[in-house]
């Protein structure tokens, strides 16, 4: 018998995962039909108000994410979604059906945890085949389908090693695999990477976006990662104190967040006090410190601001560029600074600068990562620089 490829090993490295989306995969989903539906979902426990008036659609076919910081919900909602919690008030639609009295084990969904959950003194195949206990199918007939199972999770030829020899990402293929084995609409996924080290996460991330457009069933998937959630999904729904902030593919929560609190949760945004000199229609004419005046027109104005009463304009690290003072660049608007802070993380650097202000004090420092290239200098701690941005690339927070 040949050793079976260890499949820790030959997952593509996770930067490939966002070529996994589909041309046209965003448009399929939205015409798919709704698998999941909650509408007002409130649910209490004793007092305490850990869901909010919960309303969603998740289509058929989708990888749909439920992010937020510890406690705000998420798998809470996930456990409302199988049935292991009751909801106190609303409704939750499963392929169009009421869930209200429908138990967990008669739902088409399954759960795989962030604990494996697996047997370790079974093997791979009894662990897999776990699954069927009570399907009244022939052994031959379930053997096929746990090798069917193992095949779908890059298991193959594995079924008759001891579960307690695997390694983590090994372990949560066989729960993936057990899952998979009874066929679910709706795999539910709570925190399943989060034991794993840094770089089998990542290569589980793409495995699990593969596995999920081969079998094309619905994936809900509960992390407090936001790199995790921006890499998987087709959508994102985040969540904060019970509710959901927003709802959205992942380019758009990333690129136009519609709160200050959910801009600060997913990636890094710089944010610089603005005031408000002149409404021009839909356009807002803002002075910003250390940038001057910009125009910004609707689409770039994000209307909730839970953090700070006051406007504030907000930028990601990558939207603007610093160069040593002098430098010829080409940008529409230049700010002078100087560097505050260098941090060096080999293929990229990040800037922290602080801007000149006209009074001739300097600003908070703002944060401007920058791609690495062979043969430039990086500017010190203390350098003059000059800053090149561009209004396009600015959210204002009223
Ligand atoms: N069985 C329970 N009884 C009482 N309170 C609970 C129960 N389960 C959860 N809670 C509370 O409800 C809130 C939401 O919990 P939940 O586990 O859904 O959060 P979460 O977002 O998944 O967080 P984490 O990532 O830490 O698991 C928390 O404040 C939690 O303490």
């Amino acid at each position: 018998m040949t050793e079976p490829q260890n499949p820790d090993q030959t997952a593509a490295p996770a930067g490939a995962a966002r070529q996994t989306k589909a041309a046209g995969r965003s448009a399929a989903l939205q015409a798919a039909r709704p698998m999941i539906e909650c509408r007002d979902v409130h649910k209490y426990y004793g007092d305490y108000h850990a869901l909010r008036g919960i309303d969603l659609t998740i289509r058929a076919g989708e990888f749909f994410s439920l992010l937020g910081p510890s406690g705000c919900g998420k798998t809470t909602l996930l456990r409302v979604i199988a049935g292991f919690e009751d909801i106190s008030s609303g409704v939750v639609l499963i392929d169009g059906k009421d869930m209200a009295h429908v138990p967990a084990n008669k739902r088409p969904t399954n759960m795989v945890f962030q604990s494996y959950a697996i047997f370790p003194h079974l093997t791979v195949a009894q662990n897999v085949a776990f699954g069927l206990r009570r399907d009244p199918r022939k052994r031959a007939e379930k053997d096929e389908a746990v090798e069917e199972a193992l095949a779908m999770v890059g298991l193959t030829g594995y079924g008759a090693r001891a579960a307690h020899a695997l390694s983590g990402g090994q372990r949560q293929r066989v729960a993936l695999a057990r899952a998979l084995i009874l066929k679910p609409e709706v795999l539910l996924l709570d925190e399943p990477l989060s034991a794993l080290d840094r770089k089998m996460r990542e290569q589980m991330q793409v495995e699990l976006i593969k596995l999920q457009r081969q079998v094309g069933i619905t994936f809900v998937l509960v992390t407090h990662d936001q790199e995790e959630a921006l890499v998987m999904s087709d959508r994102i729904a985040v969540m904060f104190e019970g509710g959901i902030a927003q709802l959205d593919e992942p380019e758009t929560l990333y690129a136009r967040p519609k709160s200050r609190r959910v801009a600060d949760f997913i990636g890094v945004m710089n944010f610089l006090s603005a005031t408000i000199v002149e409404e021009q229609g839909e356009t807002l004419r803002v002075d910003v410190e250390g940038l001057g005046e910009i125009d910004i027109p609707a689409a770039q104005i994000a209307t909730k601001n839970e953090t700070d009463s006051a406007p504030m304009i907000g930028f990601r690290p990558e939207a603007v560029n610093v160069f040593p003072e002098g430098q010829p660049q080409n940008a529409p608007r230049q700010s002078g600074g100087v560097i505050d802070e260098v941090v060096y993380y080999g293929d990229m650097t990040y800037y922290d600068v602080r801007l000149d202000e006209e009074d001739g004090t300097t600003s908070e420092p703002v944060r401007i990562s920058m791609r690495n290239v062979f043969g430039r200098d990086i500017p010190d701690v203390g350098a003059r620089v000059t800053v090149g941005w561009s209004p396009a690339s600015m959210i204002l927070f009223r």
